[in-house]
């Protein structure tokens, strides 16, 4: 079997990032993956602008007891169009370009004013209070791309003048739920029936990773049934498949997935959860074959399907990022597989929980990180350093 790192790389490996772009303005782009640096062409701020209220003087002038003549006024969005000489001084409010000939702005508490004249008072601060031009950025600065869109993001594009940004196409990720034994949430299950719940969370992690998840009707046991339903992911540009990877006789994706043109670019890996995973080409569509025990399900789901819909849409950093954490307990030794288990991170601080069974979404809906143990890990003692992946 093939090793959690291995696997990663070979489920990127099965997505191209797409070429599809969508234009989007502003206020419909954030969390969209912006594909194109865009420039600025105008510095910001565009001329030299006061930071403070007061008066804009030559900083060569400013002294305690100075005096000046208080010629004209600039305020935000109203400039002075003179020159400063020796011994003048221009009122003048936050956000106003600063006059030619002055490079400093007195702060107004600073001054005693008296009609047409100001004196600098004893209490006198450092200055300038002037922002340069181009603080923020200059006039060729460009926005790095691919990047997902945060809201300071939309305010730097704003500051840019960029009303609008190309951004990748959301992919659509098709998601079918396999087994006789599933009903939809609302529905009443028969005597033998649970409800499918592991697609709601896989659509919540795909929607929150850029993508556009789209959930098919639970397809049933049955081979022709199945082929039908799975034929159906073709459309889609992510293809993925929920129970049925199994060994059991009533475990037919893998067979089904043949019959329509499935490569496998492994089947199952040395993980815990999610030792059944399944990964290929479905046609032209990277598919996935997750287990269907709701915990493997979101845990692989986690380590393979959010890196994959991230890499579609053009990002590079797509792997879940891992800290480092101090075992709040100690932990036995691990098996032939790694096991990603279910813990609480409280600062730097992770304890694993003791039921780590795979069907427990009670544990999983509690825990906020996986403890990632190593296979065939030596035991380790409360106060070690240990790789967690927070959820
Ligand atoms: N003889 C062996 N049996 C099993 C092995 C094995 O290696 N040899 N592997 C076990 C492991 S590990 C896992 S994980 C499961 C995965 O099996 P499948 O992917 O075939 O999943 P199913 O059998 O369809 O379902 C497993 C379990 O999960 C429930 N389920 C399925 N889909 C959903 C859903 N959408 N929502 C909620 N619950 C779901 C299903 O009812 C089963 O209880 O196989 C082990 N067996
Ligand atoms: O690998 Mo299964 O996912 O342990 O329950």
């Amino acid at each position: 079997m093939i090793g959690v790192d291995e696997a990663q790389a070979l489920c990127l490996d099965l997505v191209t990032p797409t070429d599809a772009l969508d234009v989007v303005p502003l206020v419909a782009a954030h969390t969209r993956v912006m594909r194109r640096a865009p420039r600025a062409f105008r510095a910001q701020p565009p001329f030299a602008s006061a930071a403070m209220d007061g008066y804009a003087v030559r900083d060569a002038e400013v002294a305690v007891g100075a005096s000046f003549e208080v010629v004209g006024e600039a305020a935000a969005g109203h400039g002075w169009d003179g020159t400063l000489s020796p011994g003048q001084a221009l009122r003048i409010f936050t956000g106003a370009p600063v006059p030619a000939g002055a490079d400093h702005v007195v702060i107004q508490e600073d001054v005693l004013r008296e009609g047409g004249r100001i004196t600098l008072q004893p209490n006198l601060g450092s200055g300038p209070n002037v922002r340069p031009a181009g603080a923020d950025f200059p006039a060729d600065f460009e926005l790095e791309a691919p990047r997902r869109l945060s809201p300071s993001d939309l305010a730097l594009l704003a500051a840019m003048n960029i009303p609008e940004v190309i951004v990748a196409r959301r992919p659509r990720v098709a998601l079918l739920a396999t087994g006789d034994e599933l009903v939809l949430p609302g529905q009443t299950p028969g005597r033998d029936q649970i409800i499918a719940s592991n697609v709601f969370a896989l659509k919540a992690m795909v929607d929150a990773a850029g993508g556009e998840a789209i959930i098919l009707p639970i397809a049933p046991d049955r081979e022709d049934a199945l082929a039908a339903a799975m034929a159906e992911m073709l459309k889609a540009d992510i293809a993925v498949t929920i129970g049925g990877a199994s060994v059991g006789d009533h475990d037919l994706v893998g067979r089904v997935g043949e019959r329509l043109g499935l490569e496998r670019a492994f089947y199952k890996l040395a993980m815990r959860p999610g030792k059944p995973l399944i990964a290929g080409s479905l046609g032209a569509v990277p598919y996935l074959g997750l287990p269907g025990n709701p915990v493997s399900a979101i845990v692989t789901g986690h380590l393979f399907l959010v890196p994959m819909v991230k890499r579609w849409l053009g990002l590079e950093d797509v792997q879940p990022k891992r800290v480092s954490a101090r075992l709040a307990q100690d932990v036995g030794p691990t098996g032939p597989r790694t096991h990603f288990m279910r813990a609480r991170l409280d600062g730097d601080s992770v304890t694993p929980y003791a039921r780590q069974d795979s069907s427990l979404l009670s544990v999983l809906s509690d825990a906020n990180a996986l403890l990632e143990r190593p296979l065939g890990d030596r035991p380790r003692k409360a106060g070690e350093m240990v790789p967690v992946l927070p959820l």
